[in-house]
């Protein structure tokens, strides 16, 4: 391990990082800063959560000259969200240069950025659409940029961002250094490389796995009309701090978000139809502990860095794997530990084999609790609250309520009425589930090979099992909600006819929800619409 002395980082940014709380440097940042403060062209590969932005915000802000008011630095990030993030954590490391970082994104107002950017920022960070926006009003000047980031390359790649990023490349200087940040690397990201770096140094953590090692992974193989039940159970027994559960698909999202909250979970949902507004302040919510299960579609929360996620569920499995990769990274951070969970219908088995085979890391099947189990954990739960009460100590208003029922009841009846009222127990309130269809089949026969331990229902003998999640869900109703907008990922043809606005804004980022694994690429199978 080093530390950032060592690497030569500048007094004031240290200091900077101390107050973060970084003491040293990272694999990627210790590979990389050398290099980037050489001036050297650099494309990075580490897996999920291991300090990227910092591999190159360090760099970027030691060179900025904060007499020079010009825009210097430039990032472009895939989504809003990561766009605010990623300013968020440069002001950090900046905080003692003062370097005056800016960033701007779709949904937001642009007359507001364009008075934003007449406070002479000096670092940009931008989703492309709204970079291009700005290029063509002439309202970003970048002809001073020295650095440009591509952060999340692979999923800008994905997202069909390339025509994009191909002419913001056309409007910064030549002369400038290039740093690509990416957690998978994807043929094709190496041919941008190719084509917009000068001799890059490719500085890649080796690891025999993609995914960190402190994440176990599991997979449970179920019935789609099996797993609300399942998840509620898990949550149960897990009692995730802080919980991701992704859906395929935004209405997917929307249900099960609605389905958690009828259930007694504090659970939103977040994807590209929301407004800006809204997905920020559930991101803010959940950041916050307000909300124990975030819901999310994977583009929506693509590179998010919210410490304290415990675990994340793939209520359908990904149809890549580098969305797998992406979507269990959000836990495991920073040295952390986490759980990332895989339900598979049989008929999915062979997108299970297809991501283990690319993260060269066995799942390991988990037998679905039972509703006892569930309770048993809930009931724990329960029994550690009271406890906790009960060590605090601060029940001198409550004795003598205590010493009078204690006079008419048995102790034991008070104590587990007392925890039988903390506890959650199992809920079957109806809730509303469409069926999702399985992913085309693909990878050989679907079900076998992987022998797997029985799965679904543990024998039916749980309450408000399928009859609820299952059985009112065939949802003819939805039809015209056209949430499928976003599931044409991969079509580019027609919508760079200038409604870039809306692609990054409000409903515009839909396009790219669930797309991701399409854009661009013939590989995988097209994904059929959304409803
Ligand atoms: N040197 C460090 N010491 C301690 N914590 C760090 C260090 N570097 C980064 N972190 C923290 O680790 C977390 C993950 O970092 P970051 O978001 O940059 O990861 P990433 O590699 O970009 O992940 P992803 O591939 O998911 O985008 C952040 O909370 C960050 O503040
Ligand atoms: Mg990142």
């Amino acid at each position: 391990m080093t530390n950032f002395s060592e690497l030569n980082v500048s007094a004031s940014i240290q200091k900077s990082l101390q107050r973060m709380g970084f003491e040293e440097a990272t694999p990627i940042q210790e590979g990389t800063i050398s290099f980037a403060k050489e001036g050297r062209d650099i494309i990075g590969q580490a897996q999920t959560g291991t300090g990227k932005t910092a591999a190159f915000g360090i760099p970027l802000i030691e060179k900025i000259d904060i007499n020079n008011p010009a825009i210097q630095g430039l990032i472009i990030a895939p989504t809003r969200e990561l766009a605010i993030q990623v300013s968020e954590e440069l002001h950090k490391i900046g905080y003692d240069t003062r370097a005056r970082i800016l960033s701007v994104y779709g949904g937001q107002d642009i007359g507001r950025q364009i008075r934003a950017l007449k406070n002479k920022p000096q670092i940009i960070v931008g989703t492309p659409g709204r970079i291009l926006d700005h290029i063509n009003r002439r309202t970003l000047k970048l002809d001073q940029v020295q650095t440009l980031v591509l952060d999340e390359a692979d999923e800008m790649l994905n997202m069909g961002f390339i025509e994009d990023i191909n002419t913001i490349l056309e409007s910064v200087p030549a002369e400038r250094q290039t740093l690509l940040f990416s957690a998978t690397m994807p043929g094709p990201i190496r041919k941008i490389a190719e084509k917009f770096m000068k001799d890059p140094e490719i500085v890649k953590i080796q690891s025999k796995e993609m995914t960190v090692e402190n994440i176990e992974q599991f997979f449970v193989k179920s019935q789609e009309r099996e797993k609300f039940d399942i998840l509620s159970r898990l949550l149960n027994v897990h009692q995730p701090e802080l919980a991701i559960v992704f859906g395929r698909t935004k209405r997917r999202v929307d249900e099960l978000a609605h389905a958690l909250s009828i259930r007694g979970y504090l659970a939103e949902g977040i994807h590209g139809d929301l407004s800006q507004a809204k997905r920020i302040s559930v991101l803010r919510q959940f950041k916050e502990n307000k909300i124990d299960v975030l819901v999310a579609t994977d583009v929506a929360a693509r590179g998010l860095d919210i410490s304290g996620v415990t675990h994340v569920y793939n209520f359908d499995i990904p149809q890549d794997p580098e969305s797998y990769v992406h979507r269990i990274g959000r836990t495991g951070r920073a040295g952390k530990s986490g759980m990332a969970i895989t339900f598979v219908t049989p008929r999915e088995m062979g997108y299970l084999r297809i991501v283990e085979e690319t993260t060269k890391k066995r799942m390991t099947a988990l037998r679905p609790p039972t509703a006892d189990e569930a309770l048993v954990g809930q009931q724990a739960l329960a029994v550690e609250q009271l406890t906790e009460l009960v060590e605090k100590n601060h029940l001198s208003d409550y004795r003598s309520m205590a010493e009078e029922l204690l006079t008419k009841h048995d102790a034991i009846d008070l104590v587990a009425a007392a925890v039988k009222s903390m506890t959650k127990e199992p809920d079957d309130s109806p809730i509303k589930i469409t069926e999702e269809r399985p992913l085309p089949q693909r990878g050989g026969r679907s079900g076998g090979g992987r022998g797997g331990r029985p799965s679904g229902g543990g024998g039916g003998g749980y309450r408000g099992g399928g009859r609820s999640s299952g059985g009112r869900s065939s949802g003819g109703d939805r039809g015209g909600r056209g949430g499928n907008r976003g599931e044409r990922g991969g079509e580019r043809g027609g919508e760079r006819g200038g409604d870039r606005g809306r692609r990054e804004g409000g409903s515009g980022g839909s396009r790219r929800e669930g797309g991701s694994s399409q854009g661009g690429r013939s590989r995988a199978p097209r994904k059929r619409s959304e409803d």
